[in-house]
This record gives structure tokens, sequence and C-alpha cells, in this order.
């Protein structure tokens, strides 16, 4: 559980979640995890000596740390959505109340009903969601450092700041062995659509393909990059001019002076390697 995530929601919820768990007839163990670190030794810990399943309860970050210690294993994650950013949860179709989450998941666990999908690894780190560079995580970085305003309002804050300091880097993309070098405002690569709280980078990227989905936003002024951003909500934004999209099992990323965040968190700085591992990840109470 991130004690922090959406405000405290992760921490109201707690209690109904393990509740929720205990009714449907499951023992489960809170691990009192103050920092990812922790989260994710503890988790990868309760793993080797033989969990169940981990359920990560929070945002985006809660379900990394979790992701950390499941990936590869066969122990499926459970997300339970009490975040900032439940993007996960969102692209896995899980219900967005707490504790209805934590009951699919107890369900799909007593019926054994385990899926099965991909997961982005990059270096040592894996990922699930989106991994970004460029506009967004300046963004995503600049959101993680205010500690004012709390919540939504923080990303904002962060939007505006970075729009200020807007301009196209120049990035080598190389797609599956071939390589582009081209100046870009963000290029994420999708495990699944969603990041940032709901909007649809990558708008048709699929966990059980075997694929990253590739958006590459090349150089766009500030009006414009505000413009177009209301249209990330339905992912139309791929009709731009100045956004192309790809798809590739491995992409590797290079750029003076940029870093890689996915999932929210902070994930390598460039060069960076990503890969897409298929079936390293499996998932309880998503709704199949
Ligand atoms: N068990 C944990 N204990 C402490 N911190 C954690 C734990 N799990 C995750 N975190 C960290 O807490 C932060 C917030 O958690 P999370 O992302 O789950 O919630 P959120 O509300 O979506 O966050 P954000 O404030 O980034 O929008 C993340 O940066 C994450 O690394």
């Amino acid at each position: 559980m991130s004690p922090a995530a959406g405000r405290g929601r992760a921490r109201a919820a707690a209690t109904a979640v393990l509740a929720a768990l205990h009714t449907a007839g499951l023992a489960p163990r809170v691990l009192p995890a103050t920092t990812r670190a922790d989260a994710e030794r503890q988790a990868a810990e309760a793993v080797a000596a033989g969990a169940a399943a981990v359920v990560a309860v929070g945002g985006d970050g809660a379900a990394h740390a979790g992701l950390q210690a499941v990936a590869g294993t066969g122990t499926p994650l459970a997300v339970v959505p009490a975040g900032t950013g439940n993007d996960l949860a969102l692209a896995l179709g899980a219900p967005g109340d707490p504790v209805a989450a934590a009951r699919a998941a107890a369900e799909d666990l007593r019926a054994g009903a385990v899926r099965t999908l991909d997961a982005g690894r990059t270096g040592s780190r894996w990922w699930a969601t989106v991994l970004c560079c460029g506009y967004d995580s300046a963004v995503t970085a600049r959101a993680n450092r205010l500690r004012w305003p709390r919540g939504p309002r923080r990303y904002d804050v962060a939007i505006l700041a970075e729009l200020a300091r807007l301009r196209p880097r120049e990035v080598t993309l190389v797609l599956d062995g071939v390589p582009r070098t081209l100046p870009v405002t963000l290029v994420a690569v999708g495990n699944t659509a969603w990041y940032g709280g709901g909007l649809r980078i990558c708008p048709d990227a699929d966990p059980t393909d075997g694929f990253l989905d590739v958006t590459v936003v090349g150089p766009v002024s500030r009006r414009e990059l505000v413009r177009t951003r209301p249209r990330l909500t339905a992912g139309t934004h791929v009709d731009h001019p100045s956004v192309s999209v790809h798809r590739a099992a491995r992409v590797e990323l290079a750029g003076e002076g940029l870093v890689t965040y996915a999932d929210g968190e902070p994930v390598a700085p460039l060069p960076a390697t990503s890969v897409c591992v298929p079936g390293a990840l499996c998932v309880v109470g998503t709704g199949r």
C-alpha cells in the first residue's frame, strides 16, 4: 500500500480492502513499506516466500513497485486503484472502486483465473504502462519534485512550468534495429495505452501482442501542444501531422541530457534500451 497515493486515498481504503480480502477467504499480509524501495524489497521477499499474489493498493507507483517483485515469476499482481494516476487499472479494466477491485482479485485467485500480459523492461527495471521521455518526462520529474499543490493540480503546475522551457530535442530512436535521428517534443513507448492519469498517448497499444507502440511527437509550438492536449483523452492526437506511431519489440533511445519515466516513476537516463517481454506479467481482478 502506497500511503501517500491519491492524497491519502489508498490509506483510507486499506481497511476496507483488507476486510474484503478476508471476507473472500484470503489471509492478506500488509507489508509495512514506507518507501518504494522498501515496498519492492518486501514484495520480492513475499513472492520468494510463496505469496499467492501481490496486491498493490495505490496509484501507478504502487503497481510499479509490485511489478518489480512479480514480473517473470508467475505470481500474479492485483491492482487496487487508489491513486492520482491509475492508468494500469484503466488499461486492465479493473473496477475503479478499491473494494470492488479487491473482491474481483480475490474471486480470480480462488478461481485460478490469471491473465498473462507483456511487460516492458528497461535495464533492470520493469514497467507496465508507458515509458516516456522529452516533454512528458520533464513534466513528471517536475511534478514529483513539487510539494505543492497536492493531487492532480501538481501536474497542471508542472505542465505550465515545463511549457515555458519547451524546445525540440534531438533523439536517436532505433526500432527493431532500424535507426533514425530526429527532433522530438516527446517519445512515448507504450505497453498499454494510457499514462498521466487517463491520457491515451499510445491509443492502440495492446499488452498481449508482444510489441511496444511508440508515439513520437515532433517539434510543435507551445500553442499547438496546448491545443492538441485535449485530444489525448480520446487518442485522436495521432492524426496530428507532427505525430507518428510505430510498433517494435525493441526500442533504443539516445539523446543528450534526457531521462525516461515509466508508470510515473524514474526509470533510466538515456541512452536506454527497452524491450517487450511477452507474458512477463500475470494479473488477477481485471475483468476479462
Ligand atoms: N508501499 C509504498 N510505500 C511508500 N511509497 C510508495 C509505496 N509504493 C509506492 N510508493 C511511492 O509513492 C509515490 C506515490 O504513489 P502512487 O504513484 O502509488 O500514487 P499516486 O497518488 O498515483 O501518486 P502521484 O502522487 O505520483 O500521482 C510514488 O512515487 C511511489 O514510488
